[in-house]
């Protein structure tokens, strides 16, 4: 209790919602992924648009949006153990990279940075090509004669499919087979991980194994475990194949079509002398799969959806993509042509500013600091919120308007700092693989705006003056009410729409 009301006197300089005796702002908490959004805003609003504090119990969680303190955190060497919540994670990733801490961080870190080095991007370029290719496939027979669907459902089949090939190097085809024991495994795996950061009970293994579902979340992590323990054993079983036999002849089997997977990498690198460990391999190809697919898809969905009601937008996209792509509009664009869409990457900068696909990251003090003037307590949970520097009135004036000339490198009327916009966060523990995301975000939006025209799920549903229907906090009761083809948008570990991402695609002739 002493500790507790020296930590409430330490933190006096936020403000935060009032508390109750013993469980703080629990009863306040939210229950939905979409209510999690709502309550965070409102509060965000309310207190300035910079940060505040709410309390868990005895636990302090500060939500950070002061791109001042944003910078000290993510430019920290020392505050980079991530909060509670990615203990969940655990079970799953076990230490990769997005979980670890410490020399174990820092060393894998060193090792895999390489992996993403642009000459194995380009390699990692032909899985993207040719898997969007299929997508396009897909999607031709999803929008057949006009009808709405939901986009989000399909981009995750599509962003698992290259995760696995780059990753493992074998090819999983959720989009063909979308019930495969393993999609459907990783596809619970997240929605189980999103369902209980909202529930404390569920959050601890210790007390989430008396529910009645934690059968099924067992029977997910078996398959998970076993389907890539086994690819590993199988990977490693063919080099040691290949060394012994002393041949050049490829042998015939599941890696054969692939050059170099992320796997393949590891198992080349050694650390202090000797290689990864089985167990490590592991948890860092299974960090991959989950970092580096449902990321993707929310970050694709959310910029075509917002082509889908900006179509002033999405011509000037299009436009971009003739010139480019000369006459041939419906090959796969090279590494090079993909670099030269400098329309398109302004696109893809301000979605993620009204859409940033994580919308909050979560950093653990072990020690107290000093955070520009105000005492952080230790064993705090800092919690970035990323998702509201994007609406900050101050760096992004008339917030509520998709323009992605915000972005325009020559536009010197709206210059950023590099803390006021964080999408992949910044400073020792940012996103590895942000270009990978880039290459591949680029790669499937290029394709789907060449073969189709991007329509919204009612013509009347196109945005006429700029401004997005999404709106939060104040505003949220000043503007018309979302329409049920409008996205409920939803903070869950990534950002998600609750209701799909409903559109119509019209295919260009
Ligand atoms: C649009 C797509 C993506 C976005 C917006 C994004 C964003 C982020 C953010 C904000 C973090 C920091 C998390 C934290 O501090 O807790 C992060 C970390 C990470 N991301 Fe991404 N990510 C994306 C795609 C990817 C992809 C495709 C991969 C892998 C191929 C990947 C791999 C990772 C890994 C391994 C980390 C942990 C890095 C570390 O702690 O050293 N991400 N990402």
């Amino acid at each position: 209790d002493r500790k507790y009301s020296k930590m409430r006197k330490e933190i006096a300089h936020t403000q935060g919602p009032k508390t109750l005796p013993l469980i703080g702002n629990v009863h306040q908490l939210a229950k939905t992924p979409n209510a999690v959004v709502h309550f965070m805003f409102d509060n965000w609003y309310k207190y300035g648009q910079g940060n505040y504090r709410v309390w868990v119990g005895y636990y302090l969680h500060m939500m950070i949006g002061d791109p001042k303190d944003v910078e000290f955190i993510l430019s920290s060497n020392t505050l980079i153990a991530k909060s509670k919540v990615y203990d969940m994670l655990h079970p799953w990733l076990g230490d990769g990279l997005l979980t670890s801490k410490g020399s174990k961080w820092h060393k894998h870190r060193k090792i895999i940075t390489p992996s993403f080095h642009f000459k194995i991007l380009q390699d990692f370029h032909d899985v993207m090509n040719s898997n969007s290719t299929k997508f396009i496939d897909k999607l031709m027979a999803a929008s057949k004669d006009g009808k709405i669907f939901d986009f989000q459902h399909y981009v995750n089949h599509l962003t698992l499919d290259v995760i696995c090939e780059t990753a493992m190097g074998i090819s999983i085809n959720a989009l063909d087979n979308p019930n495969s024991e393993f999609a459907k495994a990783v596809e619970f795996m997240c929605g189980n991980i999103n369902m209980r950061a909202l529930n404390p009970l569920k959050r601890k293994i210790a007390t989430y194994q008396f529910f009645p579902d934690y059968k099924d979340y067992c029977k997910a992590l078996a398959v998970l475990k076993d389907f890539t323990y086994g690819v590993i054993e199988r990977r490693i079983e063919l080099l040691n194949r290949k060394r012994t036999q002393k041949s050049n002849a490829e042998p015939e089997d599941e890696f054969t079509k692939r050059k170099m997977a992320f796997l393949d990498t590891l198992l080349s690198t050694s650390k202090d002398g000797s290689p990864f460990s089985t167990q490590e391999l592991y948890e860092e190809v299974s960090t991959f799969i989950f970092e580096g697919h449902d990321t993707t898809s929310s970050a694709i969905s959310f910029a075509v959806f917002l082509l889908s009601r900006h179509l002033g937008i999405q011509k000037k996209v299009y436009e971009e993509q003739q010139r480019i792509m000369g006459d041939d509009l419906k090959r796969s664009a090279t590494f090079q042509e993909i670099s030269e869409m400098k329309y398109l990457d302004m696109v893809v900068k301000e979605a993620l500013r009204l859409f940033p696909t994580v919308p909050v990251v979560g950093r653990h003090t072990e020690k107290e600091y000093n955070m520009n003037g105000k005492i952080i307590p230790e064993d705090t949970s800092l919690n970035i919120f990323l998702l509201s520097l994007g609406y900050n009135e101050k760096v992004f004036p008339d917030p509520y308007r998709f323009d992605p000339e915000r972005f325009d490198p020559s536009n010197n009327g709206e210059v950023h700092k590099p803390f006021e916009y964080v999408p992949f966060s910044a400073g020792p523990r940012n996103c590895i693989g942000q270009k990978f995301a880039l290459l591949e975000v680029k790669t499937v939006i290029s394709k789907v705006v060449r073969y189709f025209e991007i329509l919204p799920a009612l013509d009347e549903l196109e945005s006429k003056d700029g401004y997005v229907c999404t709106y939060f906090g104040p505003y949220r009761h000043q503007k018309p009410p979302l329409h049920k083809y409008d996205p409920k948008v939803a903070a869950m570990l990534t950002l998600k729409s609750d209701n799909g991402i409903l559109l119509r695609l019209k295919e260009r002739k």
